[in-house]
């Protein structure tokens, strides 16, 4: 569990699942439950395109800037983990001042997505990004992850309606590439099933409405928070159906 520090909690949830899956929007719907009961909670969204310079890089070759490096399995992902190894201290700092500290995409994105490039499963590629990540750089597991799981088809929906009434949010590389996001969610699946990392939650976004959301985010607060308050208690992997 997270440290302990000056009263706060620290738990360190990361929101995974595919482009267009509703990580943003489960991640508002966290830090709404979280704040309605009262625990202070910080979110941080990786990739920050916007205060990590390997994180911009990596946005820019998305679209196609710098050469090959969009194409290099391999140097993308070291670039989406320096960002995070950047952000060690910001996390860290986050821990120790708030209950619940949300971070929408984390080390099991790298994991997915490389893979799934690859025509991996959890294999080696993901072994790899767990020794850099996690070995080498000194990146902090999560205490709990949570997969958004939707249908491919479906966030691929989303992401072109997203795209369709916001043009500054057309479709990067990997959003465009339905063969890859469709691998990517039988390696989530994988990552799920396999517990990869940390514990994982599974939870559908299919229906659309407040309801649904609220009362998923609840569900994992009540597990994050409950077995945090709880001491030599684990957090449990679990199947949400909303
Ligand atoms: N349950 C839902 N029903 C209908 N629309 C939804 C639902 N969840 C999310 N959406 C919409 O789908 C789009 C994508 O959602 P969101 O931005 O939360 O996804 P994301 O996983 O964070 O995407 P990305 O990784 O591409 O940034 C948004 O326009 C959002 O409003
Ligand atoms: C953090 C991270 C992201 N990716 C992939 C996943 C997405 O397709 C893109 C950009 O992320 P965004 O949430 O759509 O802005 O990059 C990845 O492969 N590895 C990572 O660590």
């Amino acid at each position: 569990m997270g440290e302990a520090a000056g009263g706060a909690v620290g738990v360190l949830v990361a929101v995974e699942g595919l482009d267009g899956a509703g990580k943003a929007t489960l991640v508002a719907a966290l830090r709404d439950a979280a704040t309605r009961r009262a625990a202070t909670v910080a979110t941080i969204a990786f990739p920050r395109y916007d205060d990590d310079v390997h994180a911009a890089l990596a946005g820019e070759a998305l679209r196609g800037a710098h050469g090959d490096t969009g194409t290099s399995v391999h140097a993308m992902a070291l670039l989406f983990a320096l960002d995070r190894r950047a952000a060690r201290e910001e996390l860290a700092t986050r821990r120790r001042e708030c209950d619940v500290v949300l971070v929408d995409r984390y080390v099991a994105s790298n994991a997915a997505y490389g893979s799934a490039r690859l025509h991996q499963s959890v294999g080696p590629f993901a072994a790899w990004v767990h020794a850099t990540e996690i070995e080498r750089f000194g990146v902090p597991a999560p205490d709990a992850q949570v997969l958004v799981r939707v249908p491919p088809e479906l966030a691929a929906q989303r992401v072109r309606d997203r795209a369709a009434a916001d043009p500054d949010r057309d479709p990067d590389s990997f959003e465009a590439d339905a063969d890859l996001q469709g691998r990517c969610a039988e390696v989530y699946d994988a990552l799920a099933r396999e517990q990869w990392l940390a514990p994982w939650w599974v939870t559908e976004n299919r229906q659309s409405g407040e309801e649904a959301l609220t009362r998923t985010a609840d569900t994992v607060l009540d597990a994050v928070l409950g077995d945090a308050f709880a001491p030599g208690s684990s957090v449990r992997s679990d199947t949400i159906e909303t």
